[in-house]
């Protein structure tokens, strides 16, 4: 069939994105859906064609039935009597049915229709749609924005977005009320709501909105909202029982409570916002506590140079300009540590390898893919490129640790408002490797994007807050001189609002740094 090839080389082009059928936890793997979508535009128009060509075909098929039948007589019987005429007659019949028979075993919706359920896999699923929704949530939440907010009213970078329909919004209303964000749930609802009483067309009806919102309202306490919300339900429908017995339910408490509270929820989104969240990775996130517990005096101490790696001779020539991130304990940043094409040639290794970044369950031990950890991650080994064991080799040269325990290179990129809830690096559950090599005594987190909002790596017990900067490294220590985990390397990603954020992760262990970093009695970084 004339079109086997092009669907073929679709499915083919498009396998690198679709390995593991799921992309809202990756960015990249999302821009990948914008080019299959193309190719795949071009493939089902190339095979409209065919179906139209084939369509043709069968018409003339048609058409030689209509000439054999146009050709029998009034008196058909006398007409087949003719041993010549009826030969002439069931050769033809036979030979158009023939042509059917071909023309019909040529179609083209066959190769198309039975890849489809495969197809299926390399487009998004309904997970994607409700991922998507749940990093929206996630990023108002972090981000503290009202639905009125997301389509753009606060946010210049989001402006030129096509606002959620009243469909949509009901969706991520709904989204929201199976993670039990009730305030969201509520506001996204209303925002259907008003779109649906704009006259906007939707297949949600207001009477679902309405059934949705009510309760919504009741479980707020917002009784009065609640009362009004059902005395419009019952406009739509006088007879609705259950309705009904809802609007007596509330009158009810409504009476036995007595006092109620007027104020509209929206006008409380900060406030219930701020209750249920309010806690310093995301303040951290926002850019509202930024060197919290750092005094003027510290922060002058701050400081930036260039370093040899104390005397390196592979960076003599060429020295690494380190930044201060912070004091106590040190967080390096050095600036320029990958090129631009080093970066290209990571992404590019990484991109086919890139699955969802699992945690372990606390009480399973089973690795899941959990809201905690909203990205896709792959290993890259030394092997697989030079530039894998260059940045390995400049990560020894600029720290002066031995990186021969070390773990392989770590990528990751985020997807819709991906995140990494506060952990600590050096806490891994299921460590095999830790009787041989000992535990995760730093990391080197290198940025292989700027991130044009959000996503900063902020340390809340610091009150640090780390900005993607394309091709620069951070380094910390996990562990204490003493061995000991150091508490307040406890960190995250912040959601990705804006952007596309790409990071790889080299984790150092403890095994081999005997001399290079003393171990001492004193509980001190
Ligand atoms: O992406 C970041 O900013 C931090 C990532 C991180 O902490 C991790 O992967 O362990
Ligand atoms: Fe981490």
């Amino acid at each position: 069939m004339a079109q086997t090839p092009l669907i073929s080389s679709f499915f083919i082009s498009i396998m690198t994105y679709a390995i593991n059928a799921e992309f809202y936890s990756s960015m990249d793997h999302m821009t990948g859906l914008i080019f299959s979508k193309r190719e795949f535009i071009s493939s089902f128009k190339h095979y409209i064609r065919a179906e139209e060509t084939h369509v043709d075909k069968l018409k003339s098929c048609l058409q030689v039935f209509e000439k054999i039948s146009g050709e029998i007589p009034a008196d058909p019987e006398k007409h087949i009597s003719n041993p010549l005429t009826a030969y002439k007659f069931v050769r033809k019949l036979r030979s158009a049915w023939k042509t059917l028979e071909e023309v019909a075993q040529m179609s083209p919706s066959k190769g198309f229709l039975d890849a489809l359920p495969e197809k299926s896999q390399h487009f998004p699923g309904d997970k994607d749609i409700d991922g998507v929704a749940l990093g929206l949530l996630r990023l108002q939440e972090t981000y503290r924005l009202n639905p009125e907010r997301m389509r753009g009213g606060g946010l210049p970078k989001l402006r030129t977005l096509e606002p959620p329909d009243p469909d949509e919004s009901f969706h991520i209303a709904t989204m929201a009320h199976q993670k039990h964000k009730t305030l969201l749930a509520f506001l996204w609802g209303q925002d259907a709501l008003k779109q649906l009483d704009e006259g906007k067309t939707a297949v949600v009806t207001k009477k679902e909105v309405l059934y949705f919102l009510s309760p919504l309202a009741f479980q707020m306490g917002e009784l009065p909202l609640a009362l009004q919300l059902t005395e419009e339900l019952l406009k739509l429908d006088p007879y609705d029982f259950s309705v009904l017995h809802y609007l007596t339910y509330y009158q009810k408490v409504m009476q036995s409570v007595q006092r109620w509270n007027e104020t509209q929820p929206t006008a409380r989104l900060d406030t219930v916002m701020a209750d249920e969240n309010r806690n310093t990775y995301e303040a951290l996130c926002r850019g509202e506590a930024n060197g919290m517990q750092m005094t003027p005096r510290r922060q002058r101490a701050l400081s930036c140079r260039y370093s040899t790696g104390g005397g390196n001779p592979r960076l003599l020539y060429g020295p690494i300009k380190e930044e201060d991130e912070w004091d106590h304990p040190q967080i390096t940043r050095y600036h320029n540590f990958l090129s631009d094409k080093e970066i290209d040639t990571i992404k590019r290794l990484s991109r086919a390898k890139l699955r969802r970044a699992m945690v372990l369950d606390k009480e399973t031990g089973q690795k899941l893919a959990s809201e905690d950890r909203v990205s896709k991650s792959a290993w890259l080994s030394e092997e697989e490129d030079p530039v894998i064991s260059r940045v390995n080799q400049r990560i020894a040269d600029i720290v002066g640790l031995d990186m021969q325990t070390a773990e392989m290179l770590q990528i990751a990129n985020y997807g819709i408002g991906g995140q990494y809830e506060p952990h600590h690096d050096s806490k891994l559950a299921n460590d095999t490797e830790f009787v041989t090599v000992g535990g995760r005594i730093a990391t080197t987190l290198i940025y292989m994007t700027d991130v044009e909002v959000g996503g900063a790596t902020v340390f809340p017990i610091l009150g640090a807050a780390l900005k993607p900067q394309k091709g620069s490294a951070v380094f910390w220590y996990n562990l204490l001189k003493n061995g000991k985990e150091d508490d307040r390397t406890l960190h995250a990603a912040c959601p990705v609002f804006v952007g596309s954020k790409w990071v790889a992760n080299k984790w150092i262990r403890a095994r081999g740094q005997e001399f290079r970093r003393p171990c001492a009695l004193a509980e001190v970084d």
